[in-house]
């Protein structure tokens, strides 16, 4: 691929040291082409002049290959297939279970990643295939408030573009999109995929003109019953796209093909306007919840805390030789410093671990006493 010039996030407009990297949380249905989006990002932010190697987190358990080399990956932490057969589940409730037991171990995640914040613009996450697992799940939750706690966080939402271009199909997606949205309030890109195959006009016009998605819609088979009136679904159909109409305003849409890499410094720029987007709308938000989140959990612990010194005087007071035995056990102490220090979450990059799994058979039966993991509620 041809060496690009510095993309407008890239270190020629942002200093290392004054801008945090930007996390891009790419979500899509399976298929849509995720990985492959990931793998072209990558490649084009190498291709920059100065590259600028993004740092990938792969969340999906169950993949085979991934067409790139992750810094993270799930599947070093947690196996699959043995969590699948330790707990006795199917597929999918394999992968939630393995997502939910690497989330206990995120806060190890952010601490890796924020170690790079400084030689790092991008941080890239790969999300699980079957896109519900990721997007309704508590620990899809979890990871992307973390994330975007951390750093500024955008949505890479991915849309096999060839399959989207009835208008009920398109008009699905957009939904699904819409309620990720509101879900995340995150800043927001659709990003169409595989426009070698399928160019995104006809998506920017239904997006823009209310009218042409209409024409399409009363152009497609099954609008009128056989008396000639709207159906049911028509009539839900139409109300619906012009709920979505006010939905398209708060997006950014850039059509783009991993085969090719076209499209990508589109990307990227709309990735650069979503940082501002963040610091004005979300960060404020992010900023009350987290003080009145303080403040609800401060006091809870003033008024233990209050009720805890009322009992202590009271127990004292009818017992004072029971204060001297009022001490830590040393053993304890130890244990704690212990617990710190342990890490099961493994960079890539700094450590190949290969086969370095956490065997979950092993740790229930506390083979490895270092890693408790919890059982999956
Ligand atoms: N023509 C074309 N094919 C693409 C493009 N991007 C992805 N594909 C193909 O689409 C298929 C699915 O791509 P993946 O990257 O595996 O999709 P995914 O969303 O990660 O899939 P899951 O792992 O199921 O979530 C593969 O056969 C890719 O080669 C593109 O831009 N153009």
């Amino acid at each position: 691929m041809a060496t690009e010039s510095a993309g407008p996030s890239s270190s020629t407009t942002e200093t290392k040291k004054d801008k945090k990297p930007i996390a891009i949380i790419t979500i899509g249905m399976a298929g849509a082409g995720k990985s492959t989006f990931v793998q072209r990002l990558n490649s084009y932010l190498h291709s920059l002049e100065p590259p600028s190697p993004p740092y990938i987190l792969n969340l999906d358990p169950a993949v085979t290959y991934v067409p790139y080399e992750p810094n993270i990956d799930i599947r070093d932490t947690v196996n699959y297939q043995e969590v699948m057969k330790q707990y006795n589940l199917g597929p999918n409730g394999g992968i939630l279970t393995a997502l939910n037991l690497f989330t206990t171990k995120f806060d190890q995640v952010l601490s890796l990643v924020e170690q790079r914040a400084d030689s790092v613009d991008y941080v890239v996450l790969d999300t699980p295939g079957q896109i519900e697992i990721f997007t309704w799940s508590a620990s899809g939750a979890i990871i992307t408030d973390a994330i975007a706690s951390s750093l500024p966080t955008v949505v890479a939402y991915v849309i096999d573009t060839p399959r989207t271009t009835a208008p009920a199909t398109f008009m699905s997606n957009m939904l699904y999109a819409c309620s990720i949205l509101y879900k995340t309030k995150l800043p927001f890109i659709l990003v169409f995929n595989k426009t070698d195959v399928q160019p995104h006009n006809f998506a920017v016009e239904w997006m823009t003109d209310f009218e042409e998605f209409q024409a399409a819609l009363a152009a497609h088979g099954g609008t009128r019953d056989s008396e000639g009136e709207p159906t049911y679904m028509n009539s839900l159909m139409n109300s619906m796209s012009l709920v979505l109409d006010e939905f398209y305003k708060n997006l950014k849409a850039v059509g783009v093909s991993s085969v090719t890499g076209d499209g990508f410094k589109e990307f990227l720029e709309a990735v650069a306007g979503s940082r501002e987007e963040y610091e004005k709308d979300y960060l404020p938000e992010l900023e009350e919840a987290r003080a009145q989140r303080e403040k609800i959990l401060q006091d809870a612990k003033d008024d233990s805390m209050t009720r805890v010194l009322k009992d202590l005087a009271i127990d004292r007071e009818k017992n004072p030789a029971g204060a001297l035995a009022d001490r830590w056990e040393d053993d304890d102490e130890e244990d704690d410093a212990d617990d710190e220090g342990e890490l099961d979450i493994i960079d890539r990059s700094e450590e190949r671990g290969p086969g370095e799994y956490i065997d979950v058979t092993r740790a229930r039966r506390h083979d490895r006493e270092d890693i408790n993991w919890p059982r999956p509620g």
